[in-house]
Parts: C-alpha cells; structure tokens; sequence
C-alpha cells in the first residue's frame, strides 16, 4: 500500500478542517482527490507529506509513518504544492541543481526531468520569464527528481490553457503508470481525464470513494424520445437497462436508464426494427459533474 491513512482529523484553532479521514491508495493508481473550495485537500496533503501534523489518527506513506519517518516520507514522496515556491532569479537548471544537490541526485537526473516534463525548448529561461504553464512544469520537475515512489500533486494544472491543460494531463497519466499519483482538484472533468478512482471530500469529511468506472455505472440517464404514434409504456420497458417509462405529452417518453451509457442508439434500433418513427431523441445525462454537486452542496 502507497498511501494509508487512518482516522486523520486536524484542527486550526478550533476550526475542524479535517474528520476523520481514512483511505488506502495502491501502486500504482492515479487517485483524484475532489473537493470544493476549503474542503480539506490541501491540509491532507500537507499530512501526507509531513508539513503539518495532524492532531489525531495515523498515516504511511510508502510504508513509512508521516510522525515517526519523516524523513523516510520526503524521500518517498515528490510534492508539488498549490502555491509552487520557486525561485524566480533562478534558471530552470540551475533551480533544479540546487534541489538536486539537497538530495545528491545525478547533473544526468536534471537533463532526464526537463526532458520528461516538456521543458527542453525553455530550458535558457529564468522562472520568472516563464508562463504560468512551464512554471508549473518546473514544480512537477522538481516533484519527480529524486524518482520518488509517490507524487502528491495538489491542483496540478490550475491556470493552464487548454494545449498546456492536455499536456500536463498526460504526463501525470505516463507517471501514473508506475507510480502511485495523488492529485487534488476540484474539477470533474479533470478526475474524468486523469484518474481511475476518485475521493470526495467536503467539509473534512469522505463523501465518496469509488472507481470512476463504478461511479459512472452507478448513474441513471433519462432519454427524452418523441414517436410518430401512441407506443405501450410497456413495450419501452423491454429496451435494456430500462429503469422506468413516462408518457410525459402526447407521443412523448422519458426513459430512464441505469447506466450512464449513451443509450439513444438502443432506443434508435428500437424504434427502427418496430417501424417507429423518431421525431426527436436527446438525452438528459445525470454526469459525474451533478453528483459532485450532490454530494457537495449543503
Ligand atoms: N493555516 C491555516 N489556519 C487556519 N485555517 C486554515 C489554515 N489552512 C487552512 N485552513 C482552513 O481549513 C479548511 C481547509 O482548507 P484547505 O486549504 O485544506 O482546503 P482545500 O480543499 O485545499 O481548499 P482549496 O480548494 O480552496 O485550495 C478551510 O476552511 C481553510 O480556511
């Protein structure tokens, strides 16, 4: 087990910004860790990465206790945080050396990193002439340089543009391939892109922890189909995965499924091979998006 956490609660004064936070994450595994704004993802990181201690409940990361290892731990891990503090004077290499140095890594480690995280063609500049985009490459450069076993990224790809966005998104999936990779953020659509499983947290506390795939499955989706003449509620209840039939207007049906797969084309041969004529067929997809908001809003 990469990442296991157990009954972590953490207080600011008297404000309780984590409660009792358990979960396991396995290696290798991309994990997305979903929350809205002030929801406890940057503090659990801080956690796991042994710059804040928790006032209850136990974590290991890679075997090793964030209280007893921390050493172990910083070694393990590679983290790169909201805020990336990087040195602007610096150049790219010249930062990366100075970090490498602190943990005795290769000058051949650098070059392998700047080439890894896409940096090559801006490799002459200094941070600060860097776009927001490649500073953040640095940061996630800097995260992998000592090879470590697990990457804590949190809101990786935050004020990137969209040909950046891709990029990034693929690199963490190349990583997440051998190694185990926590990333917050509180865009759906950027689990949907990266992650295999995803955590909810709201308010410190574990809403959802599922397989994307299972989440999807889990999701019901209303078509809106519109027939030519009267057909029997039923007769519709023999297209597959079919949850319910309403006969809503006229010859008017919303169908709901239990499945977020696009079932239109089902409902298309249906109609098709029992000579119905379709008039208009849309689907109402309760998506990944909605259930963040269940489960999120107050
Ligand atoms: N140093 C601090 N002192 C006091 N309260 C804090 C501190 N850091 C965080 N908090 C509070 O703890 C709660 C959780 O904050 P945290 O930064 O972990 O949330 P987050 O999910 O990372 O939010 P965001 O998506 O906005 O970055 C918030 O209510 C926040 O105001």
């Amino acid at each position: 087990m990469s990442i296991e956490v157990k009954g972590i609660s953490k207080l600011y004064g008297n404000q309780k910004a984590l409660n009792q936070i358990s979960f396991k994450v396995e290696k290798p595994e991309i994990v997305g860790f979903l929350g809205p704004n002030g929801a406890g993802k940057s503090t659990m990181m801080k956690i796991l990465t042994t710059y804040l201690n928790a006032n209850e409940g136990s974590a290991k990361v890679n075997g090793y206790d964030v209280d007893t290892n921390k050493q172990q731990v910083q070694q393990s891990v590679g983290y790169l945080p909201e805020h990336n503090p990087l040195y602007l004077d610096m150049y790219i290499k010249e930062y990366l050396a100075f970090n490498a140095h602190i943990y005795n890594i290769s000058k051949k480690r650098i070059d392998e990193v700047i080439e890894l995280t896409g940096l090559t063609p801006e490799s002459h500049k200094k941070i600060g002439q860097l776009s927001k985009g490649y500073r953040q490459r640095v940061g996630l450069a800097n995260a992998l340089l000592h090879d470590p076993d697990v990457l804590i990224l949190d809101e990786p790809t935050t004020g990137l543009d969209p040909n950046q966005l891709v990029d990034i998104r693929n690199l963490i999936k190349t990583i997440g391939k051998t190694k185990t990779v926590f990333l917050s953020t509180h865009i759906m659509q950027e689990v949907e892109a990266i992650c295999e499983r995803v955590i909810i947290i709201n308010k410190g506390e574990i809403v959802a922890d599922k397989k994307l795939k299972d989440l999807r499955d889990e999701k019901e989706q209303v078509v809106i189909v519109e027939f030519d003449y009267r057909v029997e509620d039923a007769f519709l209840l023999k297209l597959p995965k079919v949850k319910s039939v309403t006969n809503t207007y006229d010859f008017v049906y919303e169908i709901t499924f239990k499945t977020s797969e696009d079932m239109r084309s089902y409902v298309f041969d249906f109609a098709h091979d029992n000579q119905l004529k379709i008039l208009q067929l849309n689907q109402k997809n309760a998506n990944l998006e909605s259930l963040f908001r269940e489960l999120t809003s107050d």
